[in-house]
């Protein structure tokens, strides 16, 4: 669906996406995981064939956006980082305008319009003005309104960034559906626990450049431990990491906790408390995506 050899956005002097490979298959849930600046929405953009690569090679549904962006365009969902919803309309209004933007007759766009009221379980908010729906039902608004020619490739920026754990879960739970249907995903995401739920494919990004590739769980096999200690000492006790270099495969301190790389975190935990040490709080947790990331930037995810 989408092939980049190289691809590269220069701003200016800055090159904010520099020299990526990616191949998204058909069918597929793929994600740019990255912190704020990794150049996850420059890549976005290019793909969506409304910002020009300054450099490499772009194919979109097997055409070169330099040439083809209205044919690439009106076979694509997007839906922006800010939710560009008229709220002037009401929640159906907003759907049929989006439906004849795209061509469709006024009968065509009606009968869409009623299905995708469905779809983004907003049936009873039909004839509600937009601007007092919560986020979460905006968002899915803004989904349901990307879905107006059928596309057959959905590209979703931070999809979920400012919704309520609720609301997020709704939300995937309506892109699983999708996905079912056989639509193409590409999210960007700087939530970690949404790249491994949605996922099946990712790319970390840091600094616009790829630093990993994979399925969530080969990541973490690659990059992490089964299980992670996270350990938080009371001020003037902390330990310097060479204090657990013995109980685990690798300690990485943060400044608020230190965390074990470990395959089982119960046994380190029981070393630490038969060295006398009485942390603050200890967690045993299996690794994460966020995991990965600090191993490979040595940096969290979200400052
Ligand atoms: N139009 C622009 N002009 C100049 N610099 C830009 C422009 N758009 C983005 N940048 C810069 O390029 C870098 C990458 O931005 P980008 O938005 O692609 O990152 P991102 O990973 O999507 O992060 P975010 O989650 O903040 O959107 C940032 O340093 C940003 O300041």
């Amino acid at each position: 669906m989408v092939q980049a050899k190289a691809l590269t956005k220069r701003f200016g002097e800055f090159e904010a996406v520099r020299g990526i490979d990616v191949e998204v298959r058909r069918g597929e849930a793929f994600g740019f995981l990255g912190p704020n600046g990794a150049g996850k929405s420059s890549t976005m953009r290019m793909i969506a064939s409304v910002s020009p690569r300054t450099d490499g090679d772009l194919k979109v549904l097997g055409l070169d956006p330099d040439t083809d962006g209205p044919r690439i365009r009106a076979r694509l969902g997007v839906v922006p980082q800010q939710d560009n919803l008229d709220n002037e309309l009401t929640v159906r209004q907003n759907l049929q305008v989006y439906g004849r933007y795209f061509g469709l007759s006024r009968a065509e766009t009606r009968r869409k319009a009623v299905e995708l009221l469905e779809f983004a379980q907003l049936t009873d908010r039909a004839e509600a003005e937009v601007e007092p729906l919560s986020g979460g039902m905006k968002r899915r608004l803004t989904i349901a309104r990307s879905l107006v020619n059928d596309p057959e490739l959905l590209l979703l920026d931070e999809p979920t960034t400012g919704l309520d754990p609720q609301a997020r879960h709704l939300l995937w739970d309506r892109l699983f559906r999708l996905k079912a249907q056989g639509v193409t995903l590409i999210v960007t995401t700087h939530y970690m626990d949404e790249a491994e739920q949605l996922c099946d494919r990712l790319v970390v990004m840091d600094g616009g450049r790829i630093v990993a590739e994979g399925s969530p769980a080969q990541l973490i096999s690659r990059y992490s431990t089964r299980e992670v200690l996270e350990l938080r000492f009371p001020p003037g006790q902390e330990f310097p990491p060479e204090h657990f270099a013995d109980l685990a495969e690798r300690v990485e301190p943060l400044p608020d906790r230190i965390l074990l790389y470990t395959a089982t975190g119960e046994a380190a935990l029981e070393q630490v408390h038969a060295r006398g040490l009485r942390p603050l709080s200890s967690l045993v947790r299996r690794s994460t995506l966020e995991d990965v990331f600090l191993r490979l930037t040595g940096r969290t995810l979200v400052d």
